[in-house]
């Protein structure tokens, strides 16, 4: 009797948040620069474009009326509004990618990553940590893409962001961009816990 096809194991849903200028975006392309397998979800905002951002790379750029729709449709994993815009993440890509059993990253802030908690349990939540406060003040400060009011105003969510790092499985520290990228690989590549035998095994 032919033995039944090996099965792939369900494909584990990654999110990374932590404050603004903590690192994210920088790590994240360094992790798919390393391993371009990582599909990382493209999210939809009615953010403003900063220069050199491409719409349907960096963020699916929409208009208020659009991301209402999107929300009426049931369009979103999680949709959050952060500092006076909207950010969401469309739902079907995730799904897809999620069903070929390879590994999903998005790149979220607190609000959306507590969504994603409460629809998939075994979602792996990885906060990525500023070395320090004033570390985080300068690479803000230092990238320049935002006004200092716009600063300010990201600052003061970042307080509270900090405070919540004990609600995420796994905080990483980003002094280092290289190590940082090494240890988000290290967790995407990880089987989920849900998926290991008693004896050891992985399925
Ligand atoms: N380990 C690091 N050491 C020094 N500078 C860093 C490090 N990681 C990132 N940076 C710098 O910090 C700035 C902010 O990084 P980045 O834009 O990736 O942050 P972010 O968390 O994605 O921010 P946002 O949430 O606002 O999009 C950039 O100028 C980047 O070059
Ligand atoms: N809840 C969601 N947050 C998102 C999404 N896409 C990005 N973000 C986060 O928004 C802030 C600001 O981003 P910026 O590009 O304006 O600097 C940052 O924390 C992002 O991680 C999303 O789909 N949902």
């Amino acid at each position: 009797m032919a033995s039944a096809p090996p099965q792939r194991p369900p494909a584990r849903l990654t999110v990374l948040s932590g404050p603004s200028g903590v690192g994210k975006g920088t790590v994240v392309a360094e992790v798919r620069r390393r391993y371009p397998a990582v599909w990382v979800s493209v999210s939809a905002t009615t953010r403003a474009p900063r220069p050199g951002e491409i719409d349907g790379v960096h963020y699916h750029f929409v208009d208020d009326a659009e991301f209402d729709r999107l929300i009426a449709e049931d369009g979103l994993l999680e949709w959050a509004e952060y500092a006076g815009n909207r950010y969401g993440t469309p739902v079907a890509p995730v799904r897809e990618r999620l069903a070929t059993g390879a590994p999903a990253l998005l790149e979220i802030e607190l609000q959306g990553a507590r969504q994603v908690r409460a629809r998939d349990a075994d979602a792996q939540l990885v906060f990525l940590a500023p070395p320090s406060w004033s570390e985080l003040v300068s690479r803000l400060a230092g990238r320049g893409s935002e006004p200092p009011a716009v600063q300010e105003r990201r600052l003061a969510i970042a307080q509270a962001e900090l405070d919540s790092s004990g609600e995420f499985d796994v905080v990483v520290v980003n002094d280092d961009v290289a190590r940082a990228a090494d240890e988000l690989v290290g967790l995407l590549t990880a089987p989920s816990p849900g998926h290991v035998r008693s004896s050891g095994a992985h399925e």
